[in-house]
């Protein structure tokens, strides 16, 4: 049994409600322990996760939220910004799954939260868990 954290970005609670629904059910059907800290956005995240990986507390990590287009170029930088610095972190080692949904408008991003339709949740967590278990192989 692994230690994963769910790191939100509860920018959308509802939306996120179903994607960490996803997200825990995936981790705990492999028999992990699942644990959830929230953040105010998507750009936290990466910083949030890079502090509880140093802490030695945690195997694994899923960085669950939304990003959904507005008025103005914001949506390019959070949306970017926050992947690029998931995607560090997993250079650096530490495994992580991106269930940060980046997309158009509501209903996309209905169906892509939605465990029963994409399950963008469940897919990060089973990202997370791959990522784990090659850096377990390759230790
Ligand atoms: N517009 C969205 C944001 N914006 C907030 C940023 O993520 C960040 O918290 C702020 O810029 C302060 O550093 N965050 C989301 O998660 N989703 C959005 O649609
Ligand atoms: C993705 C965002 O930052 C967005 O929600 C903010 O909306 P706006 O670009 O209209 O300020």
């Amino acid at each position: 049994m692994a230690q994963f954290l769910i790191v939100e970005a509860r920018f959308y609670a509802h939306l996120n409600d179903q994607l960490i629904d996803g997200a825990r059910r995936a981790l705990e059907a492999k028999g992990h322990s699942v644990e959830v800290l929230t953040v105010p956005g998507a750009l936290e995240i990466p910083g949030a996760i890079a502090l509880a990986a140093e802490s030695g507390r945690y195997d694994g990590f899923v960085g669950i939220g939304a990003v959904i287009r507005g008025e103005t170029y914001h949506f390019e930088i959070v949306a970017g910004e926050s992947a690029r610095g998931i995607m560090a972190l997993t250079m650096d080692g530490i495994a992580i799954g991106n269930g940060i949904l980046t997309v158009e408008n509501e209903a996309q991003a209905q169906v892509r939260a939605d465990p029963a339709q994409k399950n963008k949740g469940g897919e990060a967590a089973e990202a997370a868990m791959a990522l784990l278990a090659l850096r377990d192989k390759f230790a």
